[in-house]
């Protein structure tokens, strides 16, 4: 295929200081936390998701998310965004100086009783009234939908349910939406059916794809959503990550390493390679554990 097949330019969605963080076993420190969402916006990165406003007795890590959205040094430009599951978190978010917020819903009823303790249809209730409030503060509120390729708890997900999930949330006004391969199970093969169901319905534009590496699929399964005219892609600097609710879910696809392809396929990201290897390394230092980039391991051996 040749790159004219190819967008000229992605979008990265920076996952790392929020999903790269959440479950780490010793939280990083605040401080840290500021240094390296600065550091990702200094290396070219023009949306951050800096944290998320949960119930911290379900998410520790994420505790000082207010903290560190009071002291980020901001850059014009740059959306700062957050997880926000209800109303309550919301409203702590628009207190923070959060940009934007995201809701999360699952393709999956297991998964959404389990991260959120309510069933897809409460979760969709729940939503409305963020919608609302966000609606009323002029607040840009984004979807995700977590299992779309595969749930720790039920196996096969259906495109079906991912189809339906999404277009309620794109209902309720989410001006787009994320899926999310949480458990990285994912295949070009089972990510082409997919989005051959979605898009039809949905048009590739109201789309963004999060993908776990687990299995190793996830930049193949990019590449599949490059394809069929995704142009906005998650990814956690140094491949940082894992949902707490997810056993198995290993890291999420390493910034560097998308942004090392796109570059390869003359793809536009407005982002620094060497900067942003800079930053995983860092904040790999103070984590003490390894990066998950492969292009970062390559890098500096
Ligand atoms: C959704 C809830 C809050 C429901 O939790 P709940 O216990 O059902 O909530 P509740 O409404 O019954 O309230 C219980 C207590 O929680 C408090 N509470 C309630 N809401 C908040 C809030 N916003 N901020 C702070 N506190 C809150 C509330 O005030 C109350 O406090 P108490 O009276 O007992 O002292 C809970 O289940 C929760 O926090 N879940 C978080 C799960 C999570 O963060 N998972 C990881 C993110 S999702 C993910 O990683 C997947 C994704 C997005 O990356 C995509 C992918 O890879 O698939």
């Amino acid at each position: 295929m040749s790159s004219a097949s190819y967008p000229p330019e992605v979008s990265l969605i920076e996952v790392g200081p929020r999903d790269g963080l959440q479950n780490e076993s010793t939280p990083l420190p605040t401080e840290d936390k500021v240094t390296l969402v600065e550091g990702l916006v200094a290396a070219g990165l023009r949306y951050v998701e800096t944290g998320s406003f949960v119930n911290p007795r379900w998410i520790p890590q994420m505790a000082d998310s207010a903290d560190v959205f009071k002291k980020i040094a901001r850059t014009s430009g740059v959306t700062y965004a957050a997880l926000t599951p209800n109303l309550q978190g919301f409203e702590r978010a628009m207190e923070a100086g959060a940009s934007e917020v995201a809701v999360f819903a699952a393709a999956s009823e297991s998964f959404s009783q389990r991260n959120i303790n309510c069933s897809i249809s409460e979760s969709i209730e729940r939503f409305r009234t963020v919608m609302d409030a966000a609606k009323t503060e002029g607040v840009a509120v984004r979807g995700y939908v977590s299992c779309v390729l595969g749930c720790p708890y039920e196996g096969r997900i259906s495109p079906s349910a991912v189809l339906s999930v999404s277009e309620e949330l794109l209902t309720l006004g989410c001006y787009e939406v994320s899926l999310g391969d949480t458990i990285g199970t994912g295949t070009p093969g089972s990510m082409d059916s997919l989005l051959s169901a979605l898009i039809p319905a949905l048009t590739a534009g109201k789309l963004a794809l999060h993908c776990h590496n687990s299995y190793g699929q996830a930049l193949a399964n990019i590449l599949v959503g490059l394809q069929h005219g995704i142009t906005r892609v998650d990814s956690s600097v140094a491949g940082l990550g894992g949902c707490p609710y997810a056993t198995g879910a290993s890291g999420n696809v390493a910034t560097e390493d998308v942004v090392y392809m796109l570059q390869g396929l003359g793809i536009k990201t407005g982002v620094d390679l060497d900067a942003l290897i800079t930053v995983g390394a860092s904040v790999c230092n103070k984590l003490g554990r390894a990066s998950q980039s492969a292009v970062a391991k390559a890098r500096s051996s």
